[in-house]
């Protein structure tokens, strides 16, 4: 709960005076509410009392109610408004405050954390705290709806008073051991549920690989057994729900009761005087409102379990790394990198990785990665980008090491291989609604031969792309993410290219590694390279195999040098004379 209040705190910056008017306004409009018992009390003393002649009076006493009950709306309204547009507040500055810590969490983190599990962690984050906020009336109420009670019944006699304190600490600790229960069973049906969620998502998001596989079946299966696993603590929670209420139920009813009962042979052992019908009345009015709301804390403590629970499911991205501080950016006019000795492990991995990496790097060159299938390519290029954080070794530029500098983030720019897609146009999936000067993105769409496919939709850039770019051929849309990874790194003087063009047929994939070189004259470019007749494009190849680079050349160095590179080579059916012009 002080979590919770910290959070809300936090997250209403800006509309925190209007929150704290919204609880003033309720608290007045629930004192107000306290009134009403005894004014009614006061109405129907007096007709008892004096019956005929005391009408005049007890109309009075019935204004004052109805007078009462407007300005309690009066309050209670505006306030009800005020609460739930700082609810929305909170609820928009938490799913941004996600978002930004889950965009900017290392990519090895997020490898170890299922996207439809994150998904589900931020939705039941932004809706909980949502819901805390605009329930503070509910709490307040509840507070006020206890105490209020309890005073007045005191203040009409000591035992009454006391014997509803016992009664609402008894009721107060059964609602307590139910809910701890049920607390832990929310938990696991929450977990329960990310999960079905996660595997949900996998389905439906490989739609192509389920349909053209044969696979719905099989996998209508698997999706069955992670919703079974949700209604395990699902069934025991709505078992154990109908306990508590019951339980509370028969012990409100009781209490109430009590109370009349304790008030009447209190007033009957004292003084004296007749039990009046309007006190009596007044004492089960308290006793009702006092039981009744134990039952609203009942079940509002079982809401208030609930959110604490998808609140806690937060704690995950909240606790993600935080992003990387980054040094002062380096020269770009720089002319020489080297890298030494740089050593990468994945967390919890016995292989993959890389071990000890050395390589110069020179200005305008464009430099081939080469290698077997898992020798460490993807992962060298992550590491320069600064996605990945190596943990060994050290970088210089310009002959200069900048101590604990193990990445060229700054300098960089790495264009990966899937065609990641999203649900907008075609221009607004280059851009992402960020201004480009139009010679820039004319020179991204030239460079990844996009403008071929543009020619073929009578829409253009215009033209909207379904979800994953289903509308689109693989080699389009790879030629689509590839504009936008060129327009993203306009400004880069290293651009780092993991097969970006790997769906691409073989002659536009030529076309386009032209273009790129042409595009990018001053940069530095790094490719990882499967089809060996590309290799003509690059003035160096660089050798990979198990994480290492065993040689540095061109091509027909290195053909004479690596058995393993030549028979790459022959494999790909490469005429070794073609290769030793580049
Ligand atoms: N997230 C990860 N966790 C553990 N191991 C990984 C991870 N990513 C890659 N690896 C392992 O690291 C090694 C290098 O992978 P990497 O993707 O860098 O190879 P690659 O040369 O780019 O391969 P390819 O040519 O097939 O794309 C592989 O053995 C791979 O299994």
């Amino acid at each position: 709960m002080p979590q919770m209040y910290r959070h809300l705190w936090r997250h209403a910056q800006g509309v925190r005076a209007r929150l704290g008017a919204a609880l003033a306004m309720q608290t007045g409009a629930q004192l107000l509410k306290l009134a009403l018992p005894w004014l009614a009390a006061k109405a129907i003393d007096t007709l008892q009392t004096r019956g005929a002649a005391g009408l005049a009076d007890a109309g009075l006493w019935i204004l004052a109610i109805v007078a009462t009950s407007l300005a309690l709306w009066a309050l209670h309204g505006p306030a009800r408004v005020l609460e739930r547009s700082v609810a929305v507040r909170v609820r928009a500055s938490v799913a941004d405050g996600m978002y930004t810590q889950l965009v900017h969490a290392p990519l090895a983190w997020h490898e170890r954390h299922h996207s439809g599990d994150l998904q589900h962690r931020v939705a039941m984050t932004g809706t909980a705290l949502y819901d805390f906020t605009q329930s503070q009336f509910i709490y307040l109420q509840n507070v006020i709806n206890v105490a209020g009670p309890l005073v007045a019944l005191a203040l009409l006699s000591r035992q009454t008073g006391a014997l509803a304190l016992a009664g609402f600490v008894a009721i107060g600790t059964v609602i307590l051991r139910f809910d701890r229960a049920l607390m832990r069973l929310a938990a696991d049906e929450n977990l329960a549920e990310r999960r079905y969620v996660a595997r949900l998502l996998d389905f439906v998001g490989n739609i192509s690989a389920v349909a053209s596989l044969r696979l719905q079946e099989a996998t209508r299966t698997m999706l069955a057994s992670r919703l079974a696993a949700v209604f395990v603590p699902l069934r025991r929670s709505i078992v154990l729900t109908e306990w508590k209420w019951c339980a509370v139920d028969l012990l409100g009813l009781g209490l109430s009761w009590g109370l009349v009962v304790a008030y009447a042979l209190s007033t009957a052992s004292g003084a004296g005087g007749p039990l009046l019908i309007g006190s009596l009345f007044m004492v089960y009015q308290y006793a009702q409102q006092a039981s009744g709301v134990m039952g609203s804390i009942a079940a509002n403590y079982q809401n208030l379990a609930r959110m604490r629970t998808h609140f806690a499911s937060g704690e995950l991205i909240r606790e993600a790394p935080p992003p990387r501080a980054e040094g002062a950016a380096p020269d770009a006019r720089w002319q020489a990198i080297e890298l030494h000795g740089l050593v990468f492990r994945h967390a919890g991995a016995s292989r993959g990785g890389l071990h000890g990496v050395s390589l110069a790097l020179r200005r305008g060159e464009r430099v081939a990665l080469v290698g077997p299938s898992g020798s460490g390519k993807s992962t060298l290029l992550r590491v320069l980008a600064g996605l990945y954080d190596a943990q060994g070794g050290r970088i210089s530029i310009d002959g200069v090491v900048e101590p604990g500098r193990r990445h060229l983030a700054e300098l960089s720019t790495l264009i990966p291989q899937e065609a990641e897609i999203f649900e907008a146009t075609m221009l607004e999936n280059i851009t992402l609604e960020r201004a480009a000067p139009d010679t820039a993105l004319a020179q991204a769409v030239h460079a990844s031969a996009l403008d071929e496919v543009l020619q073929t939709l009578p829409l253009g850039l215009a033209t909207p792309m379904s979800e994953r770019g289903f509308n689109l051929s693989g080699g389009q849309r790879q030629r689509l993410a590839l504009a936008r990874g060129v327009l993203a790194a306009r400004d880069s003087s290293l651009l780092l290219l993991d097969e970006p063009t790997s769906a691409l047929d073989a002659l536009t994939e030529q076309r386009v590694h032209q273009r790129l070189a042409a595009a990018f004259p001053g940069a530095c470019i790094v490719s990882a390279v499967h089809r060996m007749s590309l290799l003509a494009h690059f003035d160096r190849v660089v050798f990979m195999v198990g994480g290492g680079v065993v040689d540095v050349g061109r091509v027909d160095e290195l053909q004479a040098r690596q058995p393993l590179f030549a028979a790459m080579l022959l494999g790909s059916g490469h005429e070794p004379a073609a290769t030793a012009a580049a």
